[in-house]
């Protein structure tokens, strides 16, 4: 069952220094539920990563509540927090002389003290959480050698082994290749349904964090904090509104972004299938707006299946079959 796990109310977080306090955002009020992974979305400098460190108590608010499981977050004392709450932040740790295997084990050091020795049911656990990231070919490697990838999924196993109810990330997947930041992203939505976790991450994976999040955190300067499921925040003109730049449209269908090509030339195309979309794809790519919706003298078939030739009917030029997408521009370009 879904339950809250965090409620923010009219929380401030920002910067004390000596002659000033800088003040990041406020008025936050809204709540984190666990079974759900929460994505937090904004521009650089917007303040995500003072939040994270904020709610998982890295720093201090400035003001307002922060309630976790039902208890101000400032009445935990550390070691209580270290067995509710893991933190996956983004600084590079340098880390020296200790195996991967090691360092995802001193994930257990809530339950076992800092250099305390893990017994079985703890290696048993860092097993699994090395089996769940999938990085069991890393397991015996040196932190050090490792790539900004690798280590941030060998960061995320650590992370697992703390075995928390709730987890936060700042920007899990910045460093990860495209199929590894799905698998992550996944992964994570995963846990949330099968383990009733709370996960809570920011991310610039826009398009990640649309097909995979419960709920979405848009963070603004100026509008504040913006919150619900992909979905909702879609239908209430909110996203379309969050990301509005020139060039970048909020395709209402998909509920997803897609770049919009500024197109100069437009020509007939026809065809079917896969061949006609890579085709109209590629042209509008190069500025040329295609399809059997157009009407002009020159025309393209891309054919009705991948195997078919596409053929060029240029005005005043006799037909012309060529084998590829890469072809056709040329021929267009000339
Ligand atoms: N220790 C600090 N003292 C004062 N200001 C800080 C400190 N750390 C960050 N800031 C400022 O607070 C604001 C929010 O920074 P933060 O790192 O939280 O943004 P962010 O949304 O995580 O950005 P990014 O997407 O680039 O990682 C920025 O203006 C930043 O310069």
């Amino acid at each position: 069952m879904k339950e809250a796990t965090i409620q923010i109310k009219d929380l401030s977080i920002g910067y004390h220094s000596k002659s000033d306090t800088k003040l990041v955002a406020s008025h936050i009020t809204t709540t984190i539920y666990s079974g759900e992974l929460t994505c937090l979305l904004g521009a650089n400098g917007v303040g995500k990563s003072t939040l994270l460190r904020t709610l998982s108590a890295f720093q201090p608010r400035l003001s307002g509540e922060i309630a976790l499981l039902s208890r101000d977050i400032q009445d935990y004392s550390d070691k209580e927090l270290s067995t509710i709450v893991g933190v996956v932040l983004t600084d590079k740790c340098d880390i020296r002389n200790m195996s991967v295997r090691e360092l995802i084990g001193m994930g257990r050091s809530p339950y076992t003290g800092f250099w305390g020795r893990l017994g079985k049911e703890d290696r048993r656990i860092v097993e699994e959480a090395i089996a769940m990231v999938r990085i069991e070919s890393l397991a015996s490697r040196m932190v050090h050698t490792l790539s900004d990838g690798e280590r941030q999924k060998v960061m995320i196993a650590k992370a697992l082994a703390q075995e928390t109810p709730v987890i936060f990330l700042d920007e899990p997947t910045a460093f990860l290749d495209f199929p590894s930041k799905v698998e992550i992203m996944q992964l994570l939505h995963h846990l949330t349904r099968t383990t009733n976790k709370t996960i809570f991450l920011s991310t610039h994976d826009l398009e990640l964090a649309l097909q995979i999040a419960d709920k979405i955190w848009l963070m603004d300067k100026v509008k504040g904090i913006s919150t619900g499921t992909p979905e909702d925040l879609a239908l209430s003109g909110y996203l379309s509104g969050f990301f509005a730049r020139k060039g970048i449209v909020f395709d209402m269908e998909t509920g997803l972004f897609r770049i919009d090509n500024r197109y100069d030339r437009e020509i007939r195309l026809t065809g079917s299938g896969q061949k006609y979309a890579m085709v109209r794809k590629a042209l509008l790519r190069n500025g040329i707006h295609a399809g059997c919706e157009i009407e002009s003298e020159s025309r393209i078939d891309a054919g009705e299946t991948v195997e078919s030739p596409i053929t060029l009917y240029l005005s005043g030029n006799p037909p012309r079959q060529v084998a590829s997408v890469e072809e056709l521009l040329m021929c267009l370009e000339t």
